[in-house]
């Protein structure tokens, strides 16, 4: 299908307030949407359902999926879009009240007291930029995929719960088969065009956390085995660079390991904190705004791929047996939209330890409300 027939789908969905999602896969040029047919809003119950989950930061709260036999699915190849090469050089200043400025310094000084008194390594703590945007939510979001070609990006909408979009760096968990992938991802710099960078001990031991805890986690979880570690390198995310460790493993590929991995991985530490429910505990009692599902997860759950007719051993049968893939990313460098007011909430954190400085947590959330803000 043409991308534009694609979005004329997408803008009649919308228009008939429909749900619907639209997303491009990272370093891919397909974009892929979800249209449910009705506005029934469907949770999900088990890992072994397909279709496309949407899930908050607080566990406790509801995860969506639109289910793939309650959807149409479409597919497009991308096309180039030219407003985005011209928005480059473009970038929106972000506009803040010194309220804004002071709660969060506040906000980051009483997480590192809380820390000295030995209750945890980290917290992540994260606040709401509210920015005005004229474009429309679907200019938005193709800007977005030109701009970031090696995130995961996306559009979202339900009309009982909003319009959410993002271009996120980090992938909760990639299944094929019984292999999956995950990643440690922290710390943060501004990009630098010569790609030097100097990375100081706070965010090495932030990002060392979060490889520790991960692996313990899958350490505990059963029929999970061989995980294997990349060595830790620098990956570019926009206007915007962090520490990033490769995880990979392997399980029994079964449904219920699947959602006993998910439950242990998220919230990951690189959106949460160490230990997660004392962290949880404060981020959920401090923070101004409820997060709603920024720093939650997302994507397409046991999506059917295409095999080839022709196998025939028993050992090929086996591993065609489990014929489906799992992508969840986790929600960040997302807004919650309201097109009709022009009003984007752009939703930013980082990593608090002992060794953090509120001064240049505050600029870090700027930088990263940059990497949005700068395609609206
Ligand atoms: C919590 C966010 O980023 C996380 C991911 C990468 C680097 C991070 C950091 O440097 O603090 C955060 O842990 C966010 O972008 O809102």
């Amino acid at each position: 299908m043409e991308f534009t027939n694609l979005l004329q789908s997408l803008k009649s969905q919308y228009q008939q307030k429909l749900p619907f999602v639209v997303f491009r896969l990272p370093d891919k040029h397909t974009h892929s949407a979800y249209l449910q047919k009705d506005d029934t809003l469907h949770k999900l119950t088990d890992f072994k359902s397909k279709g496309f989950v949407f899930s908050p930061f607080d566990a406790h709260e509801d995860t969506l999926i639109f289910p793939i036999t309650e959807s149409v699915c479409l597919e497009a190849e991308a096309e180039k879009n030219v407003a985005a090469e011209k928005l480059i050089k473009t970038t929106q200043p972000i506009v803040f009240d010194g309220e804004e400025k002071k709660f969060h310094n506040e906000l980051v000084k009483k997480a590192i007291a809380y820390m000295k008194e030995g209750t945890s390594e980290k917290i992540v703590l994260a606040r709401v930029q509210e920015v005005t945007s004229k474009k429309s939510v679907f200019e938005i979001y193709q800007n977005l995929t030109e701009r970031y070609p090696t995130a995961f990006v996306y559009c979202w909408y339900h009309p009982q719960v909003g319009l959410w979009m993002g271009a996120t760096p980090e992938t909760l968990i990639h299944t094929q088969r019984t292999s999956f992938k995950t990643m440690a991802l922290a710390g943060t710099q501004v990009y630098k065009p010569t790609n030097h960078y100097y990375w100081g001990d706070k965010e090495k031991e932030e990002q060392a956390i979060v490889t520790r805890s991960i692996l313990n986690d899958l350490k505990q979880t059963e029929n999970v085995t061989s995980v294997m570690t990349s060595a830790t390198y620098t990956h570019r995310a926009g206007n915007v660079v962090h520490l990033k460790t490769d995880i990979e493993g392997f399980y029994n590929g079964k449904a219920e390991t699947l959602q006993n991995i998910v439950d242990k991985l998220h919230p990951t530490p690189a959106v949460c904190g160490l230990p997660k429910t004392v962290a949880k505990q404060f981020i959920l009692k401090n923070e101004k705004k409820s997060r709603k599902f920024y720093s939650g997860y997302l994507g397409e759950l046991n999506k059917e791929r295409e095999i080839s007719r022709n196998i025939k051993s028993v050992e090929q049968q086996a591993y065609r047996a489990n014929r489906f893939s799992t992508d969840f990313y986790v929600n960040l460098r997302c807004m919650e939209c309201f097109p009709s007011e022009q009003k984007y909430n752009l939703y930013v954190g980082g990593g608090i330890t002992t060794a953090s400085n509120p001064e240049a947590e505050w600029t870090e959330t700027l930088n990263k409300a940059k990497t949005l803000a700068s395609v609206m």
